[in-house]
């Protein structure tokens, strides 16, 4: 198809009081994978939802290839939510069975890792076979647009790899797809990258666009743990990548005084910032900027 496969235009979706999507606007193309990253939390379950037309928005109007989503045009969407929907209590075949019987379409060729498991029942199935089963799933009818709401969480390096390559073989074959994700090493993944923080989209672009001057700070030291916490007494924002310690925009400066305030030896050496350094800046902005805040 031609032209844009999904839109938002300021969609927002409130829970009583609480504004858990906020005028969130965005676009996927035919061909493209666009990454919605964001913390637990951020909105971005609720904006698949509402993009899908599962969920009513409380304001703004979603376009899904071509119309406000509906069961027709939700017929030509694959959707891979996070709970998978599969029926947990029938096996892999039965799966098939329904969801082609219920599409009208054949059943898909059942790649050679998960042939094994046709008659296991879904429950019982290895979380990253699980995984693999729904793509298999959402994917049988052919869809035109494709939307994954965290695909690949809780599943090991190589199962990810795998899944990321189904994804990226229906994009090249012009299948629109949005991905859901808070792994942020899947940024790379993805054509368009956008981020979400408190209900609000925070920036969007490439992973270098939104990464942009954003400075950070690696802190070698010998004692990580109480580095970590001095640091996020003094409300830096601080993240611990296994034992590295590392600082985003921040003063290198500030950083020294503040652990050597608390009487911690470190050395303190500017880097260049990834994606979920930039996330974390962001998301404090989201945070001062009282995103949220009741109606
Ligand atoms: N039905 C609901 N009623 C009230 N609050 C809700 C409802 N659904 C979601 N929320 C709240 O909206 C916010 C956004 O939730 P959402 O599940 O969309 O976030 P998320 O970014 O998908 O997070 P996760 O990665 O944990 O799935 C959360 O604070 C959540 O508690």
């Amino acid at each position: 198809m031609t032209g844009v496969a999904l839109e938002a235009h300021a969609v927002t979706r409130r829970f009583g009081a609480f504004t858990a999507v906020d005028t969130v606007s965005l676009q996927v193309s035919p061909g493209e994978v666009v990454g919605l990253l964001g913390a637990n939390g951020a909105g971005k379950t609720t904006l698949m939802r509402m993009l899908l037309g599962l969920l009513p928005a409380s304001e703004g109007r979603v376009d899904m290839l071509g119309g406000p989503p509906n069961r027709e045009r939700r017929r030509r969407v694959g959707y891979v939510p996070q709970n998978l929907g599969l029926y947990r209590d029938m096996t892999l075949a039965e799966n098939l069975d329904f969801v082609c019987g219920t599409y009208g379409t054949p059943l898909p060729a059942v790649p050679a890792e998960l042939v094994r498991y046709a008659d296991v029942l879904v429950a019982a199935m290895p979380l990253g076979a699980q995984r693999q089963a729904a793509f298999l799933a959402a994917l049988s009818h052919g869809p035109e647009l494709v939307l994954l709401d965290e695909p690949t969480s809780g599943v090991d390096a190589l199962a990810r790899a795998a899944l990321w390559d189904t994804i990226r073989a229906q994009s090249d074959a012009g299948v629109g797809v949005l991905v859901t994700t808070h792994y942020m090493q899947e940024a790379q993944q993805c054509d368009r990258l956008l981020l979400m923080a408190r209900g609000r989209l925070v920036g969007q672009g490439s992973e270098a666009d939104l990464i942009g001057d954003t400075r950070a700070l690696a802190v070698r030291t010998d004692d990580w743990a109480a580095t970590f916490a001095a640091l996020n007494a003094a409300q830096v924002p601080v993240i611990l990548d296994g034992r590295a310690v590392r600082v985003a925009d921040t003063d290198a400066d500030d950083v020294r005084r503040i652990l050597e305030q608390a009487g911690l030896a470190a050395t303190v050496t500017a880097v260049p910032a990834t994606i979920e350094e930039r996330m974390l800046v962001l998301a404090r902005g989201a945070d001062r900027d009282g995103a949220r805040s009741v109606s």
